[in-house]
């Protein structure tokens, strides 16, 4: 960028609140570009709107439909702060000639961070501890308050992208035997160096599985890819653990499982909607865990996405390649 030479516009949701950018991210944001909210873009002249050649999206906004697409003659690049791209209608995106970002380095250590915290606390019953340990009377705890053994269980990873694999490394650690199951299978080295056995069917993986963590994205292909039949096939001991999209797991079917005893018990980072409503029976359920979408949440993986964000805006603006593009398929 030459000095006086203006800065691109980057539309933001906002800055802060649940759908806006960290504020903590303002000032390296505004080195690269001018920055414009929605709500500055929505009470602007046409000016404005001619200025925004990128947009940052966080927590899925703001939301990207044709209108808005139309509104935007300059626009070249939207970049996601994650990886899931299922928020967005991609060929749609790409018929106005505007190319994608996602953000799969930044986020595949906190997120396979998230799904071990999930699957450790459901496995010794950590929450359900902490309202013992904070019970105005209680006995400290009863003899048969047991939960499960992780070392040594075995693990099932369905779908073993960078985020799955560094589960798996992380498993090792554990002791625990894991099992995987993926479109494609990893090269013999990768899946020696965290010992992953391959599994073609996904059923053979549910029926050996103590702990089975869903980690694939959310397509038309995996929509409630794991439902009744799935849980069925599980241990009554399995535990299952869900960080990649809710619609993959059949949440009605997941109720009635959790609630029969066909499966131990569940924990979710993920589920439909976000947040469940109030009165949805998983709420309910003793056997249950719920995060509210904390997978990338920590504080470096944030600022490493905003920096990923930049750094595939920046390529796109100067015709380069984008390291983490996504292309429709
Ligand atoms: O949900 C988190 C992500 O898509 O990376």
């Amino acid at each position: 960028m030459m000095e006086g030479e203006e800065l691109p516009g980057l539309l933001v949701n906002e800055v802060g609140g649940m759908h806006g950018i960290l504020h903590d991210h303002v000032e390296f944001l505004k080195k690269h570009f001018c920055l414009i909210t929605m709500k500055e873009f929505l009470e602007s002249e046409k000016n404005l709107r001619k200025k925004v050649q990128a947009i940052y999206l966080w927590w899925h906004k703001p939301v990207i439909d044709k209108d808005l697409l139309q509104s935007l003659p300059n626009l070249k690049v939207i970049a996601n702060s994650g990886v899931g791209m299922d928020h967005l209608d991609l060929k749609l995106i790409a018929s106005f000639g505007v190319k994608m970002a996602n953000a799969p380095r930044a986020v595949s250590s906190s997120t396979a961070d998230t799904g071990m915290a999930l699957l450790l606390a459901s496995a010794r019953r950590l929450v359900e501890g902490y309202h013992v340990a904070i019970s105005p009377g209680m006995e400290y705890c009863e003899a048969d308050f047991l939960g499960v053994e992780v070392t040594g269980a075995t693990l099932g990873i369905i779908g073993m992208g960078s985020i799955g694999y560094k589960i798996a490394l992380r498993a090792k650690a554990f002791e625990m035997k894991i099992l995987y199951h993926n479109r494609t299978r990893r090269k013999e080295q990768e899946e020696q160096a965290v010992g992953a056995i391959y599994c073609e069917k996904l059923d053979d993986l549910l029926c050996q599985a103590d702990f089975v963590m869903v980690v694939v994205s959310l397509t038309p292909q995996t929509h409630k890819l794991i439902g009744k039949r799935e849980m069925e096939l599980m241990k009554p001991t399995a535990t299952l653990v869900n960080i990649s999209r809710g619609a993959v797991v059949d949440q009605e079917a997941l109720v009635i499982a959790l609630r029969t005893g066909v499966i131990r018990a569940a924990a979710l980072d993920v589920t439909y909607p976000e947040p469940l409503p109030r009165d949805h029976p998983l709420l309910k359920l003793k056997n249950v865990i719920i995060t509210p979408h904390l997978g990338i949440k920590t504080d470096k993986a944030t600022r490493m996405i905003t920096e990923e964000a930049v750094e595939n805006i920046l390529a796109a603006l100067t015709g380069l390649p984008m390291p983490s593009e996504v292309l429709p398929s």
